[in-house]
């Protein structure tokens, strides 16, 4: 028996019915996010935040932690679902900025 329901949380939209745009992975993500730290296009809100640095990167964290659990307690699932995906955004630009790969991170899992 798995341990994580496969089917969308009660109020979230499958996202295939939610818009057409593609579903982007979590892999798919840290790909761009590499890349956009490599070429650094203008325009990136990414390349500002790695310049900005581990500290203020790590304070996004904690507050985007944070919008997380005030989603979850008080929000409902769409909302949590929102909060969870700027959480993971954050927590990938942080492990660019300190020069981790995704597998850095799936060794541990
Ligand atoms: N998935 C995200 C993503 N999630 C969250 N965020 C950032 O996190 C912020 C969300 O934080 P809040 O809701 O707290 O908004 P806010 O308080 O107004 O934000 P701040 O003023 O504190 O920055 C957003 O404004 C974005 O700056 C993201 N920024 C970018 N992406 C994706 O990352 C990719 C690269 O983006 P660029 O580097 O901007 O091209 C693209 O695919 C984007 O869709």
């Amino acid at each position: 028996m798995p341990a994580v329901p496969s089917a969308p949380a009660a109020g979230v939209v499958p996202r295939d019915r939610l818009d057409s745009r593609p579903v982007k992975s979590f892999d798919d993500l840290f790909a761009e996010l590499s890349d956009k730290a490599r070429t650094r296009p203008a325009g990136s809100g990414t390349v500002v935040q790695l310049d900005a640095g581990v500290h203020a990167i790590g304070k996004k964290v904690v507050e985007e932690a944070a919008e997380v659990w005030m989603a979850a307690e008080h929000e409902g699932p769409e909302r949590t679902a929102e909060e969870i995906s700027q959480l993971l955004y954050h927590l990938q630009v942080l492990m660019i900025a300190r020069g981790l790969t995704l597998d850095d991170v799936y060794a541990h899992l």
